[in-house]
């Protein structure tokens, strides 16, 4: 078989964790290529060695044969290796074609830079306008940026980390249409995803890690989700039942919830109604950027409003601080882990004393209880399987899954009444994924209410009793779940029409 990349013997360390051990894996031309495995497992330290962010300790690639040793991501570039990040860097306040000529490796003329990006985003069908401002566009519409960007250097190679999980499923099908294009070209694509569904529709051979290690090669379209599931965490799954509860007494209620946004790409929210009830897991669909994080902090008490808009068991909460909504059992987990939900450079344990102090009591007249929230941190790190050396590792060392999965059981464990949680599963492997699942359905089914925002139609269809799509800072009526397809809600999410 013709070799575009390959690799041998690759080995990156880092304290008390070996991420990538003894990796042999290669790509031919054209082909598209699924980089699986469980959080933690090593994917994305394997393609930043790849892209040059990371440089190995020991081992060898080679590119078109000849050996490849990026120090750089320009080096990569140059080299003809491009990569597609799950968050983008791009200004808002900056057009599309300014902020691709910032990404560029050499300066291209105003004019000749236009007509190209024109050129390639009709070339692989990319609708893309280079006058247009980035806060002006979807969320999928700034990935195509980050696409065309790549595309303008010509690769050989593209990476791309997870593109899906800010979709919707039309905009999916897009970009499978523009990979199968490329592919067809013969460009090699190396995608990273836990959607297990869309790498069986998608790619032509996986590489599956374990703990570091390559443990299997397959061909996904002659595997099912379940095997590769269990190729990953090298055991078979069970299926733990999902228990639903009856819907009890009305725990949070919003009413006429309306915010305006100073930002200038802010979205304004605009009358949202909700009955949230004990034992019900809600679910709000949407595409990134119509006013989820807006609602967050609306919610978690970032944002203050008038007090009877929020109402927690009959109580006025809207104009009470974050700390007194959570004495009261009002929590929020949201959706940046890095930087929102937790302080990178911080430890485990001091990223509990963040959101638990007040409910784990990790405080006494001021002074900070260190031996208990480490002792919480731990319990988490036992619960919610966090892999991870221990409790003083600070939060960025933490594989994106781990950390999620610690952010969430944070706040699962301290027992809230209502629990809000923005993209719950994001980039949590699929394992993983269904064991958030199941403890967000425990929180429901021991009496408290679970408010579940996220782009993941097929995570909203599994876990909620009742749903709403917000689109534009509006928010549907609630419908119950079972009464409404996935293409309908598909439509409402793309289309901005939540009525
Ligand atoms: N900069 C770092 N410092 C210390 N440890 C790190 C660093 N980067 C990664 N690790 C560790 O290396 C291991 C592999 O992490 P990596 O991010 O490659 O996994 P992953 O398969 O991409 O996981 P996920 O699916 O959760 O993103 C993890 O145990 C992680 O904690």
């Amino acid at each position: 078989m013709n070799t575009l990349l390959d690799i041998s013997g690759l080995r990156k360390a880092y304290p008390g964790v070996v991420a990538n051990d003894d990796v042999a894996f290669d790509i031919a031309p054209g082909e598209v290529h699924a980089l699986l495995g469980e959080n933690g497992a090593g994917k994305s330290t394997l393609v930043k060695m790849i892209y040059g962010l990371v440089q190995p300790d020991e081992g060898q690639m080679h590119l078109h044969g000849r050996p490849y040793a990026p120090t750089s991501p320009k080096d990569a570039r140059a080299a003809g290796v491009s990569m597609v990040f799950q968050h983008f860097s791009l200004f808002e306040a900056l057009s599309v074609r300014e902020n691709i000529a910032l990404g560029l490796d050499e300066a291209i003329a105003p004019r000749v830079l236009a007509d190209r990006i024109r050129s390639v985003s009709k070339d692989y069908g990319l609708p893309l306008d280079p006058d247009r401002l980035i806060g002006d566009l979807s969320v999928g519409e700034r990935q195509r940026v980050e696409i065309v960007r790549c595309l303008l250097q010509d690769p050989r190679l593209l990476i791309m980390d997870e593109p899906t999980s800010v979709l919707t499923p039309q905009e999916v099908n897009i970009l499978f249409d523009t990979l199968r294009l490329l592919s067809k070209r013969g460009v090699a694509i190396l995608y990273i995803s836990h959607k297990l569904d869309e790498i069986r529709v998608l790619c032509d051979r996986a590489t599956i890690l374990r703990g570091g290690k390559v443990v299997a090669t397959c061909i996904p379209r002659d595997e099912t989700p379940r095997s590769l599931a269990e190729m990953m965490i090298g055991s078979t799954l069970a299926d733990p039942p999902l228990r639903r509860a009856v819907p009890g007494r009305t725990l949070l209620k919003l009413t006429g919830l309306s915010l305006p946004t100073h930002d200038p790409f802010g979205v304004s929210l605009q009358g949202i109604d909700l009955t949230l009830h004990a034992g019900e897991v809600t679910g709000i669909a949407g595409v990134a950027g119509n006013g989820q994080d807006e609602l967050v902090e609306v919610l978690s008490g970032e944002q203050l409003v008038e007090p009877g808009m929020i109402r927690l068991d009959n109580t006025p909460v809207g104009g009470l601080s974050p700390n007194r909504r959570r004495s009261l059992g009002l929590l929020t987990a949201p959706e940046e882990r890095l930087g929102h939900a937790a302080a990178p450079d911080m430890s485990l344990t001091d990223n509990t004393m963040l959101t638990g102090r007040v409910r784990q009591r990790l405080s006494t007249q001021g002074f900070l209880k260190w031996n208990v929230a480490s002792n919480f941190a731990r319990a988490v790190i036992k619960q919610f399987d966090v892999r991870t050396p221990g409790v003083d590792t600070p939060a960025r060392a933490l594989s994106g899954g781990n950390l999620q999965k610690f952010v969430i059981g944070r706040e699962v464990m301290q027992k809230p009444r209502v629990l809000v949680v923005n993209q719950p599963t994001w980039g949590v492997d699929a394992a993983a994924a269904a064991s958030i699942r199941q403890s967000l359905r425990d929180l429901a089914a021991a009496g408290a209410s679970v408010l579940v925002i996220s782009q993941d139609l097929d995570e909203l269809m599994e876990m909620s009793d009742q749903f709403a799509v917000i689109a534009g800072g509006k928010l549907s009526p609630t419908r119950p779940a079972g009464s409404i397809s996935i293409e309908e809600i598909g439509r409402m999410m793309g289309g901005g029409d939540a009525a």
